[in-house]
C-alpha cells in the first residue's frame, strides 16, 4: 500500500482518488474535488481539454505528485508507467533495455532475461532484441517502451498519452496490440488520451473531464467484450460513443 488511506479500499478497488484537489505554487489550480474509483482489471481511459489536470492526476497515482486536499490510493506496489516519449537508453539493446527494470528490482539473472524474452515477444519484437534503439521505428520503439513495462507485470499501468506522437496507422495498430496484452493480462490501466476514439477503443470506462479547473464531467461505461478487433471502429454503437463523448467534452452534451 503506497498510502496510508489505502486501507479505504475495497477488495475490488484498485485506485480510489477522493475529493482530490491540486493546487500549484504558481496559484493554478489544477483539479477541483476529484472523486473516482477504478476497480481491478478496469481499464479507465482519461480525456478532457488541453491542461485539465489528466497528467497531474495521473502523476498523483504513480506516486510522483500528493494533492493538495484529499487523498489518492493506489492497492498495489506493482506499478507501471509509460509516457509518450519511449525513454530507451540508446547504448543498450531492446533486450537490455527490456531487462533494465527487472535489474532495478534486484531479480536474479536468468529470471529477468527470462521475463524480457516473454515480454518482447508478447509485444512481437523477437526478431529486434539485439538491435539499438536507433536502428527501430517509432512504433517499434514504444512497443519496447512497453515490454520494459511488462516484464515486472505490473498489476497497474498508467500510461500518459503514450501513442500521442505516433502516426495514424501505427497508432491504430498498437492500440489493437494494447487491447491484446489487456485481454491477456488483465492489469489495471489509467489511460490518458486526447483522441476519444482511442478511449473508447480501449478502455471500459472512460472519464470525461471539465476545462481547467479539472473536475470529472461524467464517467461513460464502454460495454463493448474484449479481445477487440479493428472492425470494431466501423460498428455503429462505437461511433455513437466515439459522437457523444465528443459532445459531452465540447459541453453540448449537457
Ligand atoms: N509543476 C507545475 N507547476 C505549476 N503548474 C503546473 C505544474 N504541472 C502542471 N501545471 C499546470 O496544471 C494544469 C494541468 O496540467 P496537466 O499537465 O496535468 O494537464 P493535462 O490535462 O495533462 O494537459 P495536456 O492535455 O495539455 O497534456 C496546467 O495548467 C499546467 O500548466
Amino acid at each position: 500500500m503506497r498510502d496510508a488511506d489505502a486501507r479505504t479500499l475495497t477488495k475490488s478497488t484498485e485506485m480510489s482518488f477522493d475529493g482530490v484537489v491540486k493546487r500549484f505554487p504558481t496559484g493554478t489550480t489544477a483539479l477541483d474535488g476529484i472523486d473516482l474509483k477504478v476497480g481491478r482489471g478496469d481499464f479507465v481511459a482519461v480525456v478532457g481539454p488541453s491542461g485539465c489536470g489528466k497528467s497531474t492526476l495521473l502523476r498523483m497515482a504513480a506516486g510522483l505528485d500528493i494533492p493538495t486536499d484529499g487523498s489518492v490510493a493506489v492497492g498495489t506496489e506493482s506499478v507501471g508507467f509509460i509516457f509518450q516519449e519511449p525513454t530507451l537508453l540508446p547504448w543498450r539493446t531492446v533486450r537490455r533495455n527490456v531487462e533494465l527494470t527487472a535489474e532495478l528490482g534486484h531479480l536474479p539473472r536468468g529470471e529477468r532475461r527470462d521475463r524480457a524474452a516473454a515480454a518482447i515477444a508478447a509485444v512481437g519484437l523477437g526478431d529486434f532484441e539485439d538491435q539499438l534503439p536507433r536502428a527501430l521505428s517509432g512504433g517499434m520503439k514504444m512497443r519496447a517502451s512497453l515490454a520494459r513495462s511488462l516484464a515486472l507485470a505490473p498489476e497497474v499501468l498508467l500510461l500518459d498519452e503514450p501513442f500521442g506522437a505516433l502516426d495514424e496507422m501505427t497508432r491504430l495498430d498498437m492500440q489493437v496490440e494494447l487491447q491484446k496484452l489487456y485481454t491477456e493480462k488483465r492489469f489495471t490501466a489509467m489511460f490518458i488520451t486526447h483522441s476519444v476514439s482511442e478511449a473508447v477503443f480501449l478502455a471500459n470506462r472512460v472519464v470525461v473531464m471539465t476545462a481547467r479547473p479539472g473536475r470529472i464531467a461524467e464517467v461513460v461505461d464502454v460495454d463493448f467484450p474484449y479481445p477487440r478487433g479493428p472492425e470494431l471502429r466501423y460498428d455503429p454503437r462505437f461511433t455513437d460513443h466515439v459522437s457523444r463523448i465528443s459532445a459531452s467534452l465540447h459541453g453540448s452534451a449537457r
